[in-house]
């Protein structure tokens, strides 16, 4: 047990002391794109903190229009006057989007499509990591219902806008987790059988399958896709889970700075040239690795359709 401890306690002192040098090699791909976006249009959802806040803070930097679509509008607000100080670009907004009510969903999207005629860039950012088993206010599982659910809805409801302002694109932060997920169509709201953690890996690969359809069906169209995974991150993601908070303090050196961790998801929506990799999955500023259940093209319209039962349309 002393062993242990003492192993323990010099592994996280070495980690501490090698932290900036670790930090540099974990740090990543870096968008290196120029693109500046005067007179383009933007929505990142849950951009009011993480690494949706550094990427809108990059977007706004570049000129454009940046819509902070998030639950709690004092957050939202909060981040948004930081944006502005920071970038000088006053043509940042905050509006009401809970992507666990579709209600709230369609409010969002009804409002946004009033007040502007176009939009270029879709970032589906938000996201919930292991919160107890609950239901969103559709009586979806939480998972699915937020991290998948609410952003095909909110797509599915832009995506006209989107196609008329193309080239566009959708960015859907996804994770390397989604390597631990499954799509059990049986029981896809893990009501047989159900654990947190995976719940979050299934509604990451649920990312990457959306990603990979919504190409297929865009082709054509002038609007691409991607699926994104940012890197280990430190942020707030981690809150539901006491002990993945614990682990997430004992990684901080090696873990990516929330800027660091929007550089691919940057990447991703303003690389040019990158049109011809719509539907994969990034990670570090280039194509990753995809696990094969997340390159299955029948699993992958056959979650488009169940979710698209699920949400009545
Ligand atoms: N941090 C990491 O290491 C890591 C790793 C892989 C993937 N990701 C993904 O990156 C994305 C951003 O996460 P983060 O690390 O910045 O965490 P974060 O918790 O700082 O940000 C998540 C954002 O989503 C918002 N959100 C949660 N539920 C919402 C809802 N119902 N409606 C609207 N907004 C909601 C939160 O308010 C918050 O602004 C997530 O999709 C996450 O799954 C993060």
């Amino acid at each position: 047990m002393i062993g242990i401890m003492v192993g323990l306690t010099s592994f996280v002192s070495f980690l501490y002391m090698a932290g900036p040098y670790i930090r540099k090699f974990f740090a990543g791909g870096v968008c290196t794109s120029t693109v500046q976006l005067p007179g383009k249009v933007v929505v990142v959802t849950g951009a009011n903190t993480g690494i949706g806040k550094e990427t809108a803070k990059d977007l706004a930097r570049r000129g454009a229009r940046v819509y902070i679509a998030c639950r709690n509008i004092l957050k939202g607000e909060s981040a948004a006057s930081e944006i502005r100080a920071a970038t000088k670009n006053q043509q940042v907004f905050v509006r009401k989007l809970d992507l666990s009510d579709t209600k709230s969903i369609r409010a969002f999207a009804e409002g946004f499509l009033a007040e502007e005629k176009q939009l270029h860039i879709l970032i589906n950012n938000a996201g919930v990591m292991m919160c107890p088993n609950s239901k969103t206010a559709d009586g979806f599982e939480t998972h699915l219902g937020v991290n998948h659910l609410g952003h095909f809805l909110l797509t599915h409801l832009l995506l006209e806008r989107l196609k008329e302002s193309a080239p566009s694109r959708v960015v859907n932060v996804s994770s390397v987790g989604h390597h631990l997920g499954r799509i059990f169509f049986q029981d896809l709201q893990g009501e047989k059988y159900y654990n947190r953690s995976y719940a979050y890996c299934n509604s990451k690969l649920a990312n990457v399958l959306f990603t990979r359809e919504l190409a297929y069906r865009l082709k054509g169209t002038g609007v691409t896709t991607y699926a994104v995974h940012p890197g280990l991150v430190q942020s707030e993601l981690v809150r539901h889970s006491f002990l993945m908070c614990l682990l997430w303090r004992l990684l901080t050196p090696i873990m990516k700075t929330t800027s660091q961790g929007a550089q691919t998801s940057l990447h991703c929506a303003l690389a040019e040239g990158i049109e011809s990799q719509s539907g994969r999955y990034f990670s570090d500023c280039r194509k990753a690795w995809v696990s094969p259940k997340g390159r299955n093209n029948k699993t992958a319209r056959r979650l488009w359709d169940v979710s698209c039962e699920l949400l009545g349309i």
